[in-house]
């Protein structure tokens, strides 16, 4: 099952200006900037209490984030949720009908490993999985 919302996501077009403007908004900075590479993101995450938010800028026209914005502008882009075992969960979501855009999980931000549901199939909102990576 999926357990407590991991972060929320979302997408901003210029990472220091947004920096600046959650800063002032939560009253705290953020704590960890973290490039994804594989997702041609740069993430910046923010503690809200016992939440976390995940701000996204592109690094590349490509970039999943970059086509979110250039269609639907800046906001909310994911939801995530921390799971205990990332691949039990795709099997079982898979079974109930989800469709799952990385089988395989993937090495994310924060130290986890990250798998996505296709929005079309979650009402249009894009769900994150989010399992810690144990050293
Ligand atoms: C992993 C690092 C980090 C972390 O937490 O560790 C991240 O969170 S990285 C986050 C960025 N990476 C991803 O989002 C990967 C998964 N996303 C995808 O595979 C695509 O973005 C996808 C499939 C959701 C959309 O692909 P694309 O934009 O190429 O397709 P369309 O524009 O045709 O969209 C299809 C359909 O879905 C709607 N859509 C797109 N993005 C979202 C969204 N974020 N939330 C809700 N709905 C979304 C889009 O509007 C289209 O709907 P339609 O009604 O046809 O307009
Ligand atoms: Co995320």
């Amino acid at each position: 099952m999926l357990g407590k919302i991991e972060h929320l996501g979302i997408a901003v077009k210029d990472l220091e200006a947004s920096n600046n403007l959650y800063e002032k908004l939560l009253g705290t900075a953020s704590y960890k900037m973290e490039e994804v590479k594989t997702e041609n993101v740069i993430t910046s995450f923010f503690k809200a209490g016992e939440n976390k938010i995940e701000l996204l800028a592109a690094t590349d026209p490509e970039s999943a984030i970059a086509k979110f914005i250039e269609k639907r502008g800046e906001g909310i882009h994911h939801v995530a949720f921390a799971v205990e075992d990332i691949k039990k969960e795709l099997t079982r979501l898979e079974n109930e009908g989800f469709t799952i855009l990385n089988k395989e999980p993937k090495k994310g931000a924060d130290n986890k490993l990250v798998a996505f549901l296709h929005p079309k199939g979650t009402n249009g909102v894009l769900v994150e999985l989010c399992q810690e990576i144990n050293e």
